[in-house]
Formats: C-alpha cells, structure tokens, sequence
C-alpha cells in the first residue's frame, strides 16, 4: 500500500492540479491531498473555505476513481514543526509531491521522499489566473473541471469575489 501526499491551497481547484492527481494516480494507491492555509476565506488571495475546497475536490475527484482524503491544513508560524503538524493531521503517507520549494526543502529534510511534477499551462491554469478572471467577468470556466465549476456556482463563488475584489477597493 503506497500512499501519496499532494498539498496546495486550491483557490480554487483547477486543471492543473487535476493533471497532477491524473498523474499521480497510477503511482500510488490513495492520495491524500492536504488543503493547505485552510484558516483562510474570503479573502481576494484565497477566497474560499477549506469546506468548499473539499467540495471542489471532492466532486473533482469522482472522475479519476482513486481512494483519497482531502484534510484541511491550517498554516502554522514555525516552519521547523510544519511537517509534524501535517502529519499530526494526515493518515500516514510515503511520497510527497509538490512544485513548492518550501514544502520541498521541509519534507526532504524529515528524510520523506519528494517528487516534483511538470507545470502544465501555468499560464491559464493557475490559481491567480482564474480568480482574476472571475473578477473581470472573463472566461474561466475552461479551466476547472466541470465537477467544480458546479460547485462553484451552487457557493455563488464569483459574486462572493467580485464583492470582495470591489470592497478592497474601498
Ligand atoms: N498548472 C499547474 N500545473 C502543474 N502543477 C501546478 C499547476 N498549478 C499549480 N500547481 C502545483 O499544485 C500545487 C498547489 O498549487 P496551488 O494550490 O498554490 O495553485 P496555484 O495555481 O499555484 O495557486 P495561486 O496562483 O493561487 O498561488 C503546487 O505544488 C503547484 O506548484
Ligand atoms: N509553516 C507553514 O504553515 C507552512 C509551511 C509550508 C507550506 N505551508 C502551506 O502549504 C501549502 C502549500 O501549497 P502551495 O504549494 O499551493 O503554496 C500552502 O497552504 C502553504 O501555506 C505552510
């Protein structure tokens, strides 16, 4: 039994981080993806709840079939203890896969086997890129999977950012 730990804040789950997990599965035989900064919401960098990232995770992960947790992470002040808070909060786990060099640097220093994984499209599909979009009245709808564009109409997602994006401005 191999278990693979995959971490991002997913704001929100997009196309990218799907490839990852499509690529990701066929190595392992469950993932737990950790829902990173999950004290985070309704915030212009990170406007969702760890709960609606667990749903757009969720709904996303029916497609590719393969046993999975999604577990909400919060940030922690001391990047020394990082790593045993996660784990103080994951079931065990063999590799972790990540494109963050502090992530990286953190687990390979506990010893725990890393792998890096291609940026696809980093361009469009980034989370930065979408919720600009989504503030901008553009297109974005291409670049989650169906599943989570669902999910976020039914949390009315983009008026939730516009509403911040405006507040902000005042
Ligand atoms: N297009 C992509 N292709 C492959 N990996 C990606 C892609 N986008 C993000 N990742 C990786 O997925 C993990 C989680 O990313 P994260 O949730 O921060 O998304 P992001 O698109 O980088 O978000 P943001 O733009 O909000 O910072 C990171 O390791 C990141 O490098
Ligand atoms: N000290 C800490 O709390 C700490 C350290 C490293 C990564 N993280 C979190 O892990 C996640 C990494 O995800 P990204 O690769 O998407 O940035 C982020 O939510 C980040 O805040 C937290």
């Amino acid at each position: 039994m191999t278990r693979g730990f995959y971490i991002g804040r997913f704001q929100p789950y997009h196309n990218g981080h799907h490839t990852v997990i499509e690529q990701i599965a066929p190595e392992v035989d469950e993932i737990v993806i950790g829902v990173g900064s999950a004290q985070f919401s309704h915030e212009i960098e990170n406007p969702f709840t760890a709960g609606e990232r667990v749903m757009m995770i969720s709904a996303a992960m029916e497609e590719i079939g393969i046993p999975f947790y999604a577990i909400p992470i919060e940030d922690l002040r001391r990047n020394a203890l990082w790593v045993s808070h996660v784990y103080s909060m994951t079931p065990y786990f063999d590799v972790v896969y990540s494109n963050n060099p502090l992530v990286i640097r953190l687990f390979s220093e506990m010893g725990m086997k890393v792998r890096t994984m291609p940026m696809v499209m980093r361009k469009t599909l980034s989370g930065t890129e979408i919720r600009r979009r989504m503030i901008a009245g553009e297109d974005w709808r291409n670049l989650v999977p169906e599943a989570v564009a669902g999910v976020i109409d039914q949390i009315h997602g983009v008026e939730r950012m516009k509403q911040i994006a405006s507040s902000d401005v005042i």
